[in-house]
Protein backbone atom coordinates (compact mmCIF):
# COMPACT_ATOMS: atom_id res chain seq x y z
CA UNK A 1 0.00 0.00 0.00
CA UNK A 2 1.37 3.28 -1.18
CA UNK A 3 -0.40 6.72 0.20
CA UNK A 4 0.96 9.96 -1.09
CA UNK A 5 0.56 13.32 0.54
CA UNK A 6 1.53 16.20 -1.52
CA UNK A 7 1.40 19.85 -1.42
CA UNK A 8 2.67 23.55 -1.87
CA UNK A 9 6.10 24.22 0.03
CA UNK A 10 5.87 24.42 3.57
CA UNK A 11 2.34 23.19 3.74
CA UNK A 12 3.31 20.57 6.64
CA UNK A 13 3.79 17.45 4.37
CA UNK A 14 6.79 16.05 5.50
CA UNK A 15 5.49 16.87 9.66
CA UNK A 16 2.27 15.19 8.89
CA UNK A 17 3.25 12.23 6.88
CA UNK A 18 5.91 11.76 9.72
CA UNK A 19 2.57 11.52 11.60
CA UNK A 20 0.70 9.49 9.41
CA UNK A 21 3.80 6.74 8.83
CA UNK A 22 4.07 6.47 12.33
CA UNK A 23 0.49 6.51 13.33
CA UNK A 24 0.26 3.29 10.45
CA UNK A 25 3.67 1.60 11.92
CA UNK A 26 5.26 2.13 8.08
CA UNK A 27 8.13 4.22 6.46
CA UNK A 28 7.30 7.69 5.05
CA UNK A 29 9.65 8.88 1.65
CA UNK A 30 10.41 12.34 1.64
CA UNK A 31 10.76 12.85 -2.09
CA UNK A 32 11.86 16.81 -1.92
CA UNK A 33 14.81 15.52 -0.10
CA UNK A 34 16.36 13.75 -3.03
CA UNK A 35 16.18 17.52 -5.30
CA UNK A 36 17.63 19.24 -2.13
CA UNK A 37 20.37 16.35 -1.87
CA UNK A 38 21.32 17.21 -6.19
CA UNK A 39 21.13 20.71 -5.33
CA UNK A 40 23.59 20.88 -2.62
CA UNK A 41 25.97 18.48 -4.13
CA UNK A 42 26.09 20.86 -7.02
CA UNK A 43 26.25 24.45 -5.28
CA UNK A 44 29.45 22.66 -3.40
CA UNK A 45 31.15 21.64 -6.64
CA UNK A 46 30.30 24.88 -8.36
CA UNK A 47 28.10 23.57 -11.18
CA UNK A 48 25.59 25.20 -12.94
CA UNK A 49 22.23 24.08 -11.77
CA UNK A 50 20.88 24.68 -15.06
CA UNK A 51 23.46 22.12 -16.61
CA UNK A 52 21.95 18.94 -16.42
CA UNK A 53 24.64 16.33 -17.26
CA UNK A 54 26.90 18.08 -15.31
CA UNK A 55 24.24 17.17 -12.21
CA UNK A 56 23.90 13.60 -12.95
CA UNK A 57 27.43 13.54 -13.02
CA UNK A 58 28.01 15.16 -9.64
CA UNK A 59 24.97 12.38 -8.64
CA UNK A 60 26.94 9.18 -10.58
CA UNK A 61 30.03 10.34 -8.41
CA UNK A 62 28.20 10.40 -4.65
CA UNK A 63 25.36 8.31 -5.66
CA UNK A 64 23.07 10.23 -2.34
CA UNK A 65 20.63 7.75 -1.07
CA UNK A 66 17.68 8.46 0.90
CA UNK A 67 16.62 6.53 4.16
CA UNK A 68 13.30 6.08 4.85
CA UNK A 69 12.32 6.08 8.10
CA UNK A 70 8.82 7.39 9.71
CA UNK A 71 10.38 9.57 12.15
CA UNK A 72 12.31 11.19 9.97
CA UNK A 73 13.83 10.96 6.45
CA UNK A 74 17.96 10.64 6.58
CA UNK A 75 20.16 11.68 3.14
CA UNK A 76 23.76 9.95 2.77
CA UNK A 77 26.49 10.13 0.39
CA UNK A 78 28.77 7.06 1.51
CA UNK A 79 29.45 7.92 4.83
CA UNK A 80 28.84 11.13 4.71
CA UNK A 81 24.96 12.52 6.13
CA UNK A 82 24.12 15.52 3.89
CA UNK A 83 20.50 15.64 5.90
CA UNK A 84 20.88 18.52 8.04
CA UNK A 85 22.56 20.70 4.92
CA UNK A 86 19.77 20.24 3.15
CA UNK A 87 17.73 22.73 4.56
CA UNK A 88 19.74 26.36 4.77
CA UNK A 89 18.26 29.12 2.09
CA UNK A 90 21.00 28.61 -0.51
CA UNK A 91 19.09 25.28 -1.45
CA UNK A 92 15.85 26.43 -0.80
CA UNK A 93 16.88 29.47 -3.54
CA UNK A 94 18.07 26.42 -5.87
CA UNK A 95 15.78 23.84 -5.70
CA UNK A 96 13.41 24.75 -8.04
CA UNK A 97 15.71 25.33 -10.82
CA UNK A 98 17.10 21.57 -10.66
CA UNK A 99 13.89 20.29 -10.10
CA UNK A 100 12.27 21.51 -13.63
CA UNK A 101 15.08 19.51 -14.90
CA UNK A 102 13.27 16.32 -17.09
CA UNK A 103 16.64 14.34 -16.57
CA UNK A 104 16.81 15.15 -12.55
CA UNK A 105 13.39 14.21 -12.18
CA UNK A 106 13.88 10.83 -14.06
CA UNK A 107 16.75 9.77 -11.58
CA UNK A 108 14.53 11.04 -8.50
CA UNK A 109 11.52 8.73 -9.65
CA UNK A 110 13.91 5.87 -10.18
CA UNK A 111 14.65 5.73 -6.63
CA UNK A 112 11.56 6.28 -5.55
CA UNK A 113 10.05 3.03 -7.22
CA UNK A 114 12.81 1.05 -6.04
CA UNK A 115 11.70 1.39 -2.55
CA UNK A 116 9.95 -1.34 -0.81
CA UNK A 117 6.34 -0.65 -0.38
CA UNK A 118 4.74 -0.10 2.47
CA UNK A 119 5.17 3.82 2.71
CA UNK A 120 3.75 6.88 2.81
CA UNK A 121 5.34 9.20 -0.10
CA UNK A 122 5.50 13.10 0.33
CA UNK A 123 6.28 15.88 -2.93
CA UNK A 124 4.77 17.14 -5.33
CA UNK A 125 3.80 14.46 -7.78
CA UNK A 126 3.47 11.17 -5.83
CA UNK A 127 -0.08 11.09 -6.76
CA UNK A 128 0.29 12.41 -10.30
CA UNK A 129 3.33 10.84 -11.96
CA UNK A 130 5.48 8.38 -9.50
CA UNK A 131 2.58 6.76 -7.76
CA UNK A 132 -0.55 7.31 -9.68
CA UNK A 133 -1.75 3.89 -8.66
CA UNK A 134 -1.33 4.42 -4.87
CA UNK A 135 -4.11 3.23 -2.74
CA UNK A 136 -4.86 6.86 -1.30
CA UNK A 137 -3.92 10.76 -1.52
CA UNK A 138 -4.22 13.45 -0.44
CA UNK A 139 -3.00 17.11 -1.26
CA UNK A 140 -1.91 20.02 1.66
CA UNK A 141 -2.25 23.35 0.78
CA UNK A 142 -2.25 26.42 3.38
CA UNK A 143 -2.34 30.35 2.26
CA UNK A 144 1.36 31.98 2.29
CA UNK A 145 1.50 34.43 4.47
CA UNK A 146 0.73 31.05 7.49
CA UNK A 147 3.05 29.14 5.54
CA UNK A 148 5.62 32.01 6.16
CA UNK A 149 4.60 31.99 10.09
CA UNK A 150 5.40 28.27 10.37
CA UNK A 151 9.02 28.62 8.64
CA UNK A 152 9.87 31.46 10.37
CA UNK A 153 10.48 29.04 13.70
CA UNK A 154 12.61 27.18 11.63
CA UNK A 155 14.68 29.71 9.73
CA UNK A 156 16.76 33.16 10.50
CA UNK A 157 14.53 35.12 8.30
CA UNK A 158 11.44 37.34 8.94
CA UNK A 159 8.28 36.52 7.77
CA UNK A 160 7.69 38.79 5.17
CA UNK A 161 11.19 37.81 3.72
CA UNK A 162 9.78 33.76 3.87
CA UNK A 163 6.75 34.44 2.39
CA UNK A 164 8.19 36.00 -0.86
CA UNK A 165 10.57 33.17 -1.31
CA UNK A 166 7.58 31.20 -1.03
CA UNK A 167 5.22 32.58 -3.51
CA UNK A 168 8.62 32.81 -5.78
CA UNK A 169 9.03 28.96 -5.02
CA UNK A 170 4.89 28.10 -5.46
CA UNK A 171 5.42 29.87 -9.22
CA UNK A 172 8.51 27.72 -10.30
CA UNK A 173 7.55 24.26 -8.71
CA UNK A 174 3.36 25.29 -10.21
CA UNK A 175 3.68 22.99 -13.24
CA UNK A 176 4.69 19.75 -11.11
CA UNK A 177 2.23 20.37 -8.17
CA UNK A 178 -0.82 19.90 -9.34
CA UNK A 179 -3.08 17.78 -7.19
CA UNK A 180 -4.20 14.61 -8.38
CA UNK A 181 -7.77 14.21 -9.41
CA UNK A 182 -8.46 11.69 -6.76
CA UNK A 183 -6.55 13.52 -3.98
CA UNK A 184 -8.68 14.82 -1.20
CA UNK A 185 -7.60 18.23 -0.58
CA UNK A 186 -7.05 19.43 2.90
CA UNK A 187 -7.03 22.82 3.55
CA UNK A 188 -3.99 23.05 6.91
CA UNK A 189 -4.22 26.87 7.59
CA UNK A 190 -7.20 26.29 9.81
CA UNK A 191 -5.79 23.12 11.25
CA UNK A 192 -3.25 21.85 14.24
CA UNK A 193 -0.50 19.38 12.96
CA UNK A 194 -2.53 16.18 15.21
CA UNK A 195 -5.56 17.48 12.96
CA UNK A 196 -4.20 17.51 9.84
CA UNK A 197 -2.98 13.94 10.78
CA UNK A 198 -6.18 13.36 12.02
CA UNK A 199 -8.27 13.95 8.78
CA UNK A 200 -5.77 11.90 6.55
CA UNK A 201 -6.59 8.94 9.17
CA UNK A 202 -9.66 9.31 8.69
CA UNK A 203 -9.60 9.16 4.93
CA UNK A 204 -7.60 6.35 5.26
CA UNK A 205 -10.42 4.74 7.26
CA UNK A 206 -13.17 5.21 4.51
CA UNK A 207 -10.08 3.90 2.06
CA UNK A 208 -10.08 0.96 3.94
CA UNK A 209 -14.17 0.54 4.11
CA UNK A 210 -14.59 1.33 -0.20
N1 LIG B 1 -1.34 22.28 10.64
C1 LIG B 1 -0.25 22.81 11.17
N2 LIG B 1 -0.34 23.70 12.17
C2 LIG B 1 0.76 24.26 12.68
N3 LIG B 1 2.02 24.03 12.26
C3 LIG B 1 2.18 23.16 11.28
C4 LIG B 1 1.05 22.52 10.69
N4 LIG B 1 1.52 21.75 9.73
C5 LIG B 1 2.87 21.91 9.74
N5 LIG B 1 3.26 22.74 10.67
C6 LIG B 1 4.62 23.18 10.92
O1 LIG B 1 5.00 23.88 9.75
C7 LIG B 1 6.38 23.66 9.50
C8 LIG B 1 6.58 23.21 8.04
O2 LIG B 1 6.12 21.87 7.92
P1 LIG B 1 6.89 20.81 7.04
O3 LIG B 1 6.36 19.49 7.46
O4 LIG B 1 8.36 21.03 7.07
O5 LIG B 1 6.31 21.21 5.60
P2 LIG B 1 6.75 20.73 4.16
O6 LIG B 1 7.29 19.34 4.27
O7 LIG B 1 5.49 20.81 3.35
O8 LIG B 1 7.78 21.73 3.71
C9 LIG B 1 6.86 22.66 10.53
O9 LIG B 1 7.54 23.38 11.55
C10 LIG B 1 5.58 22.04 11.06
O10 LIG B 1 5.69 21.63 12.40
N1 LIG C 1 8.16 15.31 -5.78
C1 LIG C 1 8.76 16.49 -5.71
C2 LIG C 1 9.30 16.94 -4.48
C3 LIG C 1 9.93 18.16 -4.44
N2 LIG C 1 10.05 18.88 -5.57
C4 LIG C 1 10.80 20.14 -5.58
C5 LIG C 1 9.93 21.32 -5.30
C6 LIG C 1 10.54 22.01 -4.09
O1 LIG C 1 10.88 23.34 -4.41
C7 LIG C 1 11.81 21.23 -3.77
C8 LIG C 1 11.98 20.85 -2.31
O2 LIG C 1 10.83 20.17 -1.90
P1 LIG C 1 10.56 19.85 -0.35
O3 LIG C 1 9.26 19.12 -0.32
O4 LIG C 1 11.76 19.24 0.26
O5 LIG C 1 10.49 21.26 0.36
P2 LIG C 1 9.31 22.24 0.68
O6 LIG C 1 8.21 21.51 1.30
O7 LIG C 1 8.92 22.79 -0.67
O8 LIG C 1 9.96 23.25 1.54
O9 LIG C 1 11.82 20.08 -4.60
C9 LIG C 1 9.50 18.46 -6.77
O10 LIG C 1 9.58 19.15 -7.77
N3 LIG C 1 8.87 17.25 -6.81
Amino acid sequence: MIVTIDGVAASGKSSVSSGVARALGIPYVSSGLLYRAATLLGLEAGVDLHDAPALLALLDNHAPRLEPLAEGNRVWSGTRELTDALHSSRVDAGVSVVAVLPELRAWVDAQLRALPEPFVAEGRDMGTNVFPHAGAKFYLTASPRIRAERRARERPEDIPAIEAALVRRDAKDQVQSAPAPDAQVIDTGPLTLEGVIGVILEGLGEVGKA
